[in-house]
């Protein structure tokens, strides 16, 4: 935790949907005048698409067919820790892109599968915005769950995830349902260590849970839409959340639980702003005390 150099980290697995609550988050940023480096997750991956291919190849050679994106042999945990902690002391640090598809690689002149150069990020952020697989991973070697200051993750439940996975893996990146549908099968043993255990340290979750028939992933055409699904949202430590403000503000919300608000998934983006606008103010209000004075 840093009151100098915050960092908020928004974690789910592949297709969760982190991408489009980084959209929401931008929004509140450019409104509240906040400048944020983002990371992408994905460039902390260990291995290129060749490489990883041929490390796939020799783990099934070894007997192990479930190597995967999702683990720690093919990412860089040590590195994310890294960065979240200098980022937490000077407000630095360094990061590169990995390039999923052609319109991504273009801009750099590199294949699509590829890493850009590290580079450092730029100077005077107000903050530290990661966004991927592993914003909050713990292992016994590193702690990654410790520095954010708040820890977001984005989990559907499952077969919305997959299916979400799906359409986005097959339309915006070219894969065919089978490849998909293989990848999810060889990530499934990380899913289970790596991905989930996650959400036992966020601060809050964000569950969409479809109101329509999902049964089967595998042949869905479409994603569910928002006003086909409902969000769970859940608060680790519900002290100091004003739920009647948020229950008065989102129409058609409702407790579950103590904790656990449930809002129209339409109505997602809405209960974002309202929960995460007021802890944005006090993050650049706490920086701003430690700002060296001028005069
Ligand atoms: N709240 C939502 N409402 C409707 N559709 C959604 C929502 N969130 C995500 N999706 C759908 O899921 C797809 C995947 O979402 P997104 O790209 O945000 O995933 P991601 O978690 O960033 O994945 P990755 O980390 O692999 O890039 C999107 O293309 C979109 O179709
Ligand atoms: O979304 C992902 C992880 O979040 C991708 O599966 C991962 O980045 C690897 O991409 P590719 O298999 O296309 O090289």
């Amino acid at each position: 935790m840093s009151e100098r150099h915050p960092i908020i980290a928004i974690t789910g697995s592949s297709g969760a949907g982190t991408s489009t609550v980084t959209r929401t988050f931008e929004n509140i940023f450019r409104r509240e005048g906040v400048t944020a480096a983002v990371i992408e997750g994905d460039s902390f991956h260990r291995y290129d698409r060749k490489q990883m291919k041929v490390k796939a190849a020799e783990a099934e050679a070894n007997g192990n067919q479930n190597f995967s994106h999702f683990g720690a042999e093919a990412n860089l945990f040590e590195e994310i820790e890294t960065l979240f902690r200098t980022y937490s002391e000077t407000g630095q640090g360094r990061s590169r892109k990995y390039l999923h598809n052609a319109e991504e690689a273009a801009p750099y002149k590199q294949d699509p599968g590829t890493f850009t150069a590290w580079e450092d990020l730029p100077a005077g952020t107000d903050m530290l915005f990661y966004e991927g697989l592993h914003g909050a991973v713990v292992t016994p070697e590193v702690n990654v769950a410790q520095y954010p200051d708040l820890l977001v993750g984005v989990v559907p439940v499952i077969n919305l995830e997959w299916i979400q996975k799906l359409w986005r893996d097959k339309n915006m990146r070219g894969y065919s349902a089978d490849a998909v549908t293989d990848t999810i099968l060889r990530r499934m043993p990380d899913y289970v260590h790596y991905i989930t255990p996650q959400f036992q340290h966020t601060h809050v979750n964000f569950q969409r849970v479809p109101i329509v028939d999902t049964s089967n992933p595998f042949v869905a055409r479409d994603v569910p839409t928002a006003d086909e699904s409902m969000v769970v949202i859940r608060f680790a430590k519900p002290k100091g959340i004003d739920f009647q403000y948020l229950l008065s503000m989102v129409h058609g919300s409702m407790m579950s639980r103590a904790n656990t608000i449930v809002v129209p998934g339409g109505k997602m983006e809405l209960a974002m702003q309202l929960i995460f606008t007021p802890f944005i103010w006090r993050m650049v209000e706490r920086k701003k005390q430690y700002a060296p004075r001028v005069g």
